[in-house]
């Protein structure tokens, strides 16, 4: 009986990559769609935006600084933020953590699964992405995947007790990154002509926000996998803790052209998810990205998605719809529009193209 739907439960990714030569075949991307391991070098570095320089109100004290930001994210969709308030000892604490957990004995994780009785899948815990059909390409990356906020979704039982700081290090992260995005929110509603809150309200306290710890392992045959397909977010914003030793992370210019994104130690990236492309009516754009592994070396990421409570409705802002300008994306909600997004991620599409006029 369970063998027939087996292709619905990958192996971890972290067992195969200690024991396999070769990538099972449902890893192994297509001829056409190889990724490039190193990828163009972009044109003009992605801005450093210096966030200690932005502010929420309505004046800007250093107007080159909101420049900076305006055209990272008209370029690529996103930009490396510094100046956000974290020490780099926490940073650092909080990726020490993320790879402890990773490397607890597999029993350990497994009472993090995100396997119902070993088998339906459900979004959060420990394991691999949703697996929608046979054909599927699989990712060579595992994942922990966690609401963190507001506290009343929160689940837990779902935190983990190892390492043994793991759990007050991510709380304290997802209280800092909020501070972040709710700067960073307020200067993108500004940037598009919205009130300073627009994009602020839209979240409110009952936005969810969700961790996802990715872990790489080294790859046999970098050159046939991905470590995450293209895809682009479906957040309202994602802040990104990348690993600062080995490189992987790809953006789509709007050439079509894949660029690595460079590693800046102690630097978050941010980018623009689809539902902040949707209410800018497309003003800011949702950027296409893919991760590439490495032969020798495992690579680590800590993302924090920010999406809006589910039941609201995600539709372009009525002050950004005109003659000139005529609504370019469909009315959805949230729920909907996630419920698509791993449909289509599994597939290798874009939720986006869905509400697209
Ligand atoms: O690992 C990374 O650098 C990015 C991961 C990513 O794009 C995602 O989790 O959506
Ligand atoms: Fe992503």
């Amino acid at each position: 009986m369970a063998s027939e739907q087996q292709w619905k439960i990958p192996p971890i990714v972290q067992e195969l990559a200690a024991g396999v030569q070769t990538p099972p075949s449902q890893y192994v991307v297509g001829e056409q769609d190889r990724p490039d391991l190193v990828a163009a070098v972009m044109p003009e570095p992605i801005p450093l935006v210096d966030l200690s320089r932005l502010s929420a109100a309505s004046d800007d004290p250093y107007p080159d600084e909101v420049a900076k930001l305006r055209s990272a994210l008209q370029s690529w969709g996103l930009f490396l933020a510094v100046g956000h308030g974290m020490e780099s000892s926490f940073l650092a604490e909080t990726m020490k953590v993320t790879k402890g957990f990773f490397k607890l004995p597999m029993e350990e994780k497994q009472k993090y699964s995100n396997r119902v009785n070993g088998r339906e899948f459900k979004l959060e815990g420990y394991g691999n992405d949703i697996v929608v059909s046979e054909n599927q390409t699989l990712d060579w990356c595992d994942r922990f995947y966690i609401i963190v906020e507001p506290e009343s979704r929160t689940i837990h039982s779902l935190w983990p007790t190892q390492p043994p700081t793991f759990s007050d290090t991510l709380r304290e992260f997802t209280a800092r990154c909020r501070e972040v995005v709710t700067l960073i929110l307020a200067n993108m509603a500004k940037l598009v002509g919205l009130h300073e809150r627009y994009f602020v309200d839209m979240l409110d306290k009952d936005g969810v926000t969700y961790a996802r710890l990715n872990y790489y392992p080294h790859c046999p045959e970098p050159d046939r996998v991905f470590g995450m397909k293209a895809h682009s977010d479906a957040s309202v914003i994602t802040v990104v803790l990348v690993d600062d030793t080995v490189s992987g992370l790809q953006v789509q210019g709007g050439d079509g052209v894949w660029y690595d994104v460079p590693i800046v130690p102690n630097a978050l990236l941010v980018n623009v998810g689809d539902v902040i492309e949707i209410m800018s009516n497309g003003l800011l754009k949702s950027p296409v990205h893919r991760v590439v592994t490495n032969l020798e070396r495992e690579r680590l990421s800590v993302v924090m998605f920010y999406s809006m409570e589910p039941e609201k409705e995600i539709e372009p802002a009525p002050e950004l719809v005109d003659e000139e300008r005529p609504r370019r994306y469909r009315k959805t909600n949230t729920k909907d529009y996630i419920a698509d997004l791993f449909e289509t991620l599994a597939r290798g599409t874009r939720a986006i193209d869905r509400v697209k006029i």
